[in-house]
This record gives C-alpha cells, structure tokens and sequence, in this order.
C-alpha cells in the first residue's frame, strides 16, 4: 500500500515549490489537476498544505495511515492532512509552545472535514489516560453538537458552517489531549427567519422534526412535516436527499448526553426551537387604522407556553413598541411590517443567543480543571468566501456610522455616503461611478468591489436592517421575565438597564476579529487551504475555471513565489537556537549572550554557506529546505547522543546522590550503633565496678554486722554454698560428714543439717521393719551396756540380731564339757521347761529349737525373777564368756552358769531384756569370781594374747585368752 502510494506520488510535483514553472498559474493547474486525477488531493507549497475536496471517500484517513504519519519527519511522506497535524503536535511538545492550524477556502472547499480529520488525529494518536478519555469523547462529539445548530444547506455546501469556529485543543505535559475551548463567531441569523432558494435552516430544525419522538413532538407542538413552517421552507427544499436528518438527530441526541445536557437543559433547548418554528408561523394582519394584529393566536399560545411567558404579554410584545418620551413611556402600535420586523428579530435573536449558550455550556463541559500550564494547537476554520450573484452584506466599518446617524438612514442614504467617503478609490465601484460600459452591469442600489479574489457585487437592500440587528426593548423585557431556563440565562435584566445602544453586527465583528487576532498572535501558525475542485459537489470533476479562481484569490501563485525567491524557512533567533543549540559546542548548554550572536555562532559551526540563509533583525532565514532538512537531521541524529549523554549525566547524578544518601545513612547507622555499643559498654563496666566494688565492700566488712555493701556478696556466698552443698548431701542416717560453711552460714547450715538429719531419719525409719526396729531397741540396749566396755562391741554393731540365731552351738556346751572332762563339777543350770512349769534343772543344754529359744527365755524370765538370776557377767575382752550368776535355792541345786557363746552381746542384751533387772550386766576386767556350788567357786581370768584359747592353769583356774584385737 505505502509503495502503491508512494509511486502514485510521482505523479505531479507533491511540493509545488519543486515546480520548474513555478510561476505559472497553468503549470500550478496542471500539477493540481493531475494529482487530483490520481485521488491525490493533498499538496504542499512548502509547509502549506493545499487540499482539494475529493467529494468522495478515499480511504485515506484509516488508522493505519494515522499510524503511518505518527511521528514521521513532515517530508518524509506524502502530502496529507495528517502530516500537518502532526507535525504541529511535535513541535508543541517539544518547544513547548502554542500552535493554530488556519483552514482557509471557499464555501464547500472541505474546511470543516479537514478540522474534524485532525481532531480525529490527535484523538486516535496521542497518548491517552482512562481518566482523560471522556475530555477526549466530549472534544470530538462537540462538533454534531456545533454543527446541527450552526450548519444548514446551502446551494454550495450542503453541511456549510454558518459561523465562524476557533477551537483550542489543550494538551497537558505529556502531549495528552485534557481539554478544549471553542469560540464561535458571528452565527449567520438571518437564516433563521429567510433562506434563499435551494438553501435551509439550521440542521437542527429539521433534525427534530424527523427525527424526535411522537411525545417530544406533541409536548413541543409540533408536526413531523417540514413544509408546514415558514420559517423552514422558503428555499424549498426542506427534504433534501443527501442528508439524513433522522440518523443525525440520533449522533445528536447522543451527544448531548455525553456532553453533560441535562434532561431540563433539553427540554428548554428544544422549547426555544420550537418556540421559533411557531414565531415563523404568526400571521399579521392590518386592522382598520393599519395596525398589525393577529387574527389566529395558535401559534402565540404555544410560544406563550414554551418559553413561560404570558399570551397577552407577548401578543402585545410583538405588535407594539414602548417609547420613551423624557419621563414617560407610550406604547404604540406597530405597522404590520414592523411587526414581522419584531418577529423575525425576536427569533433571531433567541436563536442567537441560544448558539451561544450552547457553545458555552460546550465549553464547560471541556474545561480542564487541573490549573497546571497546558499548550494548545487551535484550529481555526474560518467563513468560506461566497461569489453570489448578489451579495448583501460586507463587513464595512463605515456602515456602522450610517445606523447610528440622527435623522433617516436608508438604503440608499448608505449608498450616497459610500459613494462619498470610498468613491475615489480604485477598487469601488457604483452605477454612478461606472463609466456607461460598467454601468449597465450594476443595478442602482449596488456597488462593486474588486477583490484581490475577484469582483463582488453587494447590493444594499435591507443592509441597514441586517447591521442594525435591533431587537425591540419591548421585547427584550418580555424576554429577560420569561421562565425558560436558557433565555433567562441569556437576556439579563442588567441589559435592560443599560442606556447603551447595543453593537451593531459589523462592530460585533470587529471585536471578534480583534480577540481572534490576539488568540493567534502568540501562536505558531501551520496553514491548509482548501479548494472546491467543481461547482457540482462531483467527484473525480475538475473545473479549471473554478479552481484558477480559487488559486487566485487564495494567493497560492504569490505564496509559491515567496517560498520559491525567498527563504523557505524562517525562525526567531531564540527558537532556532533552543532547538539547535546542542550541534555546537558553544551554544551547548546555554549560550549567554544575544541569541543572534548564538545563531550565527552555530551555524557557522554546523557550516552553512552564506547564500543558505540570512540573518534578520530577530529571525533567521534560511533559503532552501534542504537546508533546514540537513540540520533537522544533525539534530535527530545529536537527539541521541545527547540522549545518552543527558541519561549518562542523569545516571551518574541519580547514582551519586545515592552513594552520598547511603554514605550518610552508613555514617548514621554507624555513629549511632557505636553509640548504642558504647552506651552499653559503660552500662557494663559501671555495673562490673559496683559490684567489684561491693564485693571489696564485702570483703573488708565480712566480719561486720550485715551493711548493703555486703549483700551482694553474701548473696553470692550464699548460693555458691547452697550450690555446692547440694552435691554433699549424707546420703544416709549414719553419714555423718557435712560441707562446711562459711562463717555466716553457720546457723543456717546447722538448721539445714538438722532438717537434713531428720529428714535421713523420717526416711530411714519409714523404711525400718518392725523386726528391724525390735533389733534396734536391742541394739540400743546392748549399746547401754557394752558400749564402751567390751571389746569388740564396735564391730559387733554390723551384725543383726537375729530370732533364729540360738542352736546348738549358740550356747555352747564346750565349755561345760571342756569342765566335766577335766571332772570340774561346774553345774550348768539347764533350763527345761515342761508343761507343769519349771521343774528341774538339769545338766544338759537342750536348747534345740530355735524358735523355742526365745519363747523358753521368756518363759526362764519368769522364774529367774523370782528364783536365783542375780547377774551376768561379761569380761571387759574380746571373748564369748558369758557368766551368769544364779543363786541356788538350795544346796541341791547348781548355781552360776558358765557359757561360751558366739554371739555374746546378742545373748547377754536379750537375757536383760528378758529380766527387766537393772545392773543385771557386769562387764569386769581381768577376773571373774564365779560360784557353782559349795565349794565349787572359782575365778575367771581374762587375758589377750595372740591366739585365743580358753584353759585351766595349774592351779585350776580357768583363764580366758582373746585374740588381740584385729585378729578375731
Ligand atoms: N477530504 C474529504 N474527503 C471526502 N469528502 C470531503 C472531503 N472534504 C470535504 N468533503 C465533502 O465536501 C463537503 C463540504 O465540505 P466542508 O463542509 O468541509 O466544507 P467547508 O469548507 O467547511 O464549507 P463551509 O465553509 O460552507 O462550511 C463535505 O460535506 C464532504 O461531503
């Protein structure tokens, strides 16, 4: 497609400026004519875009073609609408300035299609927020808005603009579109009450008619049928087949609830159009003293109605006047044709201002709230010049002193006096003036002038009244009192009040021209001039007479002529410096000096020859593009490496300022972590002194009664004994080892070796038996009488006591036998025991059964007590000799009883017990006197010796050798 497009391109010169006869008006015919037979409509003369109206779709503003221009150098492509878009678009981002792109042509020449593409432009183009697609919507769904109500049908154009629009596009720092401002200029009204043949009303008429709801109809009073209201169907053709008023009025009615209409906003908006379709069909008639009436007040009561005003009132309104005469008001009658005068004015006027507020409450709804500073591109789409063949109205300034003239003006009094004042100039001309060939060309109230676009008949009828614009007082008081929401928004008492005369259309004007000149004065202007190929709205049809016309009065031959023999570009020094400054060195980043000098500077860096440009008073000219190309292409190309540069700069400021940002926070961190470690330091060692220091304290008063000094050490003291103590605890009753305690733990440590030792003995004695605990009470008792009086006491202490122990060997008989065999008549008592009790006494041990043993002890105690036991006797010695002593009762009966017995202490402690006798136990040293009978006494002697042995001497005394001790 691009290279189809591309090769189509070679067809014809695309820049006129590359036009070998470039002063040719034919060649410039043909170079358009032979693009435009290619459906080249687009050509540039330099930077102007001249755009010819295909009358057709070309296919040529898809996205992809959109895609194609985005961003794209503007000689890159093709000629294109597109490309003047965005190339003003780019320059505003990235100079930061203001833009306007003037659309400039005849009447049906494509003006407004050509604003509409470059909305649609930046609205498909530039970056876009979620949050800002709404300003977007409103920004393009302004334009049916604008257009049902400021566009209508002419023989030309059937959808010409019949006001003059400047829209402001607004566009934040990023390049996002965020809001818009539109002035309208000077609606045409008069076509709200005439049209001439072949034209309509305003769109916005019919649209309702067909395309309104049978109920909004009926509310407003209204018939579907166009042909029924004067006011739309005098240029006959109210149904006009290339425009669907129906599908229109649904773009509109859409549109309205996007921009912010609301349901009363409608209700009133469509009030006052129907309101003016009714004024369109009040009829006047003269009553008999010539004065206007209306003989069928249908039509009133239904304005009456919509606008909120009383019948009467407006009925008298428009059928008669309110003079002031010095103090008073009279109210006269109005003549049937000032009546019509009235009506037509008043619905003029409604109409008018309505357009107004229409536009405003658009710009309301596309106004940008963020204060923040925005660059604008304005698009300014400016009234096509008409040719008719009679014109009737010129923006004169002095037909404004004719309407305020004192006396009568008429039309031809304003002829006279433009005869007077511009009669001599050369390009006026009036029948009185024109020699007797021109005469016969001009009618008697026309004049002529001969426009550098051709010559333009204006004839003067009814030119005062169109300028005068004058609404009637009468009227505009019923207007400013009525209840529609709308006009009472836009006649406002405060008018009323004011004596002033109101300004006339030409000084209106006037002022818009002025305002729009200071819009655009601080802007950067792109041009596009549009050209109407043929009369017909045909496509494909060129009419060489038509299009030279236009070539003609659109001053392109004198625009190629300028571009070619001058300068194809010129700059302010200040905005070609800012743009090109980073090529040179010098100028790189700032220059400081004047930017002329700094112009000069940097071109001769970049090396312009002297016949490439000129330097101006305050701007640069440079001669041909290719220059500005070459430079433009230096500066993409710098783009980049300044880019990296700017980014290397950035880089390393963004990463020093972290380095210095971490630097500092280390320092802190650390300043403040040595703080903290310091601060624990001293916490430490303050504390290590206190208690060193106590503890010295405790040292040296150690001996003291307890002070604070002390208690930490005792404390430590304390647990350290009490710590230690635990691992030497007597494990039993008999452990009689205790840990030592310092000094001023003595008391304690004595209550805790008691609580110990009672706790050693709770725990032995629960676990003691009542054996265990008889042989107890035994031993405390053989301890009573051994102890510390027998040898071998000590170690008889481990062996227990037991009950079984006496047998045969236990008391022994070897001693009585070791007696008999020496035929010693030693007497051992035997003790028997019978039923009958205790009988005799016999010689004879007969202790064979242990467990009577006790049980005969027992039962001996008995009759010991009572008989002869008066003691036993134990030698101090480590030997079994057991004595005991018996008192015979008579001579009969034996006495002492001599045993030898291996368990002595057992014996000798349970025989005490069993005689319950105090003193019963003697333990002698050395001897022993015993007595058996008569004559039978002897001694005893106890011995030590290396062997044990038991023996009689010589002399027949038994002696008793132990073992010493450690032997046995
Ligand atoms: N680029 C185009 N492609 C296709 N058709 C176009 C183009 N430009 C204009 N037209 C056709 O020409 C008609 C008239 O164009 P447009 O309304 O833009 O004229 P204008 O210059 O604004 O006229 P006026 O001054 O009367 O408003 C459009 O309705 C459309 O049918």
């Amino acid at each position: 497609m691009e290279g189809a497009l591309t090769a189509r391109d070679k067809v014809g010169v695309q820049d006129f400026v590359l036009l070998d006869a470039y002063t040719s008006e034919s060649a410039f015919v043909d170079n358009l004519r032979k693009r435009f037979s290619e459906n080249l409509i687009y050509t540039y003369i330099g930077t102007l875009l001249v755009s010819m109206n295909p009358y057709q779709e070309l296919g040529i503003y898809t996205m992809s073609q959109m895609e194609l221009y985005q961003g794209v150098n503007f000689f890159e492509l093709p000629p294109h609408v597109y490309a003047i878009a965005d190339n003003a678009y780019r320059m505003m981002c990235s100079e930061l300035n203001n833009h306007f792109i003037l659309i400039s042509g005849e009447s049906g020449a494509g003006k407004t299609e050509a604003s509409k593409k470059i909305l649609q432009y930046f609205a498909v183009t530039c970056p876009m927020t979620e949050s800002l697609q709404i300003a977007r919507d409103r920004l393009l769904l302004s334009n049916p808005v604008l257009e049902a109500f400021g566009n209508a049908k002419t023989p030309r154009n059937d959808n010409s603009s019949r006001f003059g629009k400047y829209m402001d596009i607004q566009f934040d720092f990023q390049g996002i579109p965020v809001g818009g401002h539109i002035i309208g200029y000077l609606i045409e009204k008069s076509r709200v009450v005439y049209q001439n043949q072949g034209e309509r009303n305003f769109h916005i008429f019919y649209q309702l008619l067909a395309g309104g709801e049978a109920e909004r109809l009926a509310y407003l009073g209204l018939e579907r049928d166009p042909q029924l209201y004067k006011y739309l169907s005098q240029g006959h053709c109210a149904k006009e087949s290339s425009l669907n008023d129906k599908n229109d009025w649904k773009t509109v009615s859409n549109a309205f609830s996007v921009i912010d209409f609301t349901e009363a906003d409608l209700e009133n908006l469509f009030g006052i159009i129907a309101s003016v379709l009714h004024l369109g069909n009040v009829c006047f008639q003269e009553d008999d003293q010539g004065c206007a009436a209306v003989p069928d007040t249908h039509e009133i009561k239904w304005i009456a109605k919509l606008l909120g005003i009383y019948p009467s009132v407006l009925l008298e309104a428009l059928t008669h006047r309110k003079i002031e005469a010095k103090t008073e008001e009279v109210i006269c009658p109005l003549t049937l044709e000032l009546s019509v005068y009235a009506r037509d004015a008043m619905a003029k006027a409604i109409y008018g201002r309505t357009f107004t507020w229409l536009v405003n409450k658009i710009n309301s709804s596309l106004v940008n709230k963020d204060f923040t500073k925005k660059t604008v591109i304005g698009l300014l789409d400016i009234y096509g010049f008409e040719v008719f063949d009679k014109n009737g109205y010129l923006f004169v300034l002095l037909k404004d002193e004719e309407c305020i003239r004192p006396g009568p003006a008429t039309d031809l009094s304003f002829l006279e006096k433009l005869e007077e004042k511009v009669g001599k100039h050369a390009h006026f001309q009036t029948r009185k003036l024109a020699g007797p060939k021109g005469r016969k060309r001009i009618g008697w109230m026309e004049f002529r002038l001969f426009h550098y676009a051709g010559e333009v008949t204006y004839c003067t009828k009814g030119f005062l009244e169109k300028n005068n614009d004058l609404l009637y007082r009468h009227l505009k008081e019923v207007l400013c009192c009525c209840k529609n929401g709308i006009l009472r928004e836009c006649f406002l008492v405060a008018e009323l009040e004011s004596r002033k005369r109101p300004p006339t259309v030409g000084t209106q004007f006037k002022n818009s021209l002025s305002s729009l000149l200071e819009i655009l004065i601080s802007k950067e202007p792109s041009y596009i001039r549009c050209i109407k190929p043929n009369e017909r709205k045909e496509p494909s049809k060129f009419d060489d007479f038509l299009v030279r016309h236009q070539i003609k009065y659109l001053g392109l031959m004198e625009h190629l002529r300028v571009r070619r023999a001058g300068f194809a570009y010129r700059r302010k020094y200040e905005h070609f410096l800012q743009r090109y400054k980073s090529l040179c060195p010098d100028t790189w980043p700032h220059w400081h000096g004047p930017p002329g000098e700094g112009v000069e500077r940097l071109i001769k860096y970049i090396g312009y020859k002297p016949e490439e440009y000129k330097l101006g008073k305050t701007k640069i000219f440079i001669r041909f593009p290719r220059t500005l190309f070459a430079t433009e292409d230096a500066f993409e190309f710098s783009k980049h490496q300044l880019v990296a540069r700017i980014q290397a700069t950035y880089k390393g400021c963004l990463g020093r300022r972290e380095y210095v940002k971490r630097k500092e926070a280390a320092t802190k961190l650390e300043a403040h972590w040595r703080g903290v470690l310091a601060r624990k330091e001293v916490k430490r060692r303050k504390w290590a002194i206190q208690i060193i220091r106590r503890f010295v304290n405790g040292f040296i008063n150690r001996n003291k009664p307890l002070s604070p000094d002390d208690e930490e050490f005792l404390v430590l003291v304390r647990k350290n004994y009490i710590l230690n103590l635990r691992y030497h605890v007597p494990k039993n009753v008999l452990d009689k080892s205790w840990l030592r305690p310092p000094s001023i733990l003595e008391t304690a440590s004595d209550l805790l070796r008691k609580m110990c030792t009672r706790n050693l003995v709770r725990k032995y004695c629960h676990g003691v038996s009542a054996e265990w605990k008889a042989m107890m009470q035994q031993k405390a008792i053989t301890s009573e009488i051994f102890r510390g009086k027998k040898e071998g006491y000590a170690e008889s202490l481990n062996q227990p006591f037991v009950n079984t122990r006496i047998d045969e060997g236990d008391i022994n008989p070897k001693v009585f036998q070791l007696m008999s065999n020496e035929k010693i008549q030693y007497g051992v008592p035997v003790i028997k025991y019978d039923r009958k009790g205790f009988k005799a006494r016999q010689r004879q041990l007969i202790l064979t059964q242990k467990a009577a043993y006790v049980v005969e002890l027992a039962k001996i105690k008995q009759k010991i007590e009572y008989s002869a036991l008066k003691g036993v006797s134990t030698s101090s010695l480590n030997d079994g000799i057991l004595v005991i002593h018996v008192s015979p009762e008579n001579n009969k009966q034996k006495g002492d009883a001599i045993l030898l017995c291996e368990h002595v202490f057992e014996v000798v402690t349970k025989l005490a017990m069993l005689v319950k006798k105090e003193n019963l136990v003697n333990v002698v040293q050395g001897s022993l006197q015993f007595y058996i009978s008569p004559g039978k006494e002897g001694t005893i002697v106890f011995d030590t010796g290396p062997e044990e042995q038991i023996y009689r001497d010589k002399n027949g005394q038994l002696t008793v050798v132990s073992g010493w001790l450690g032997d046995r």
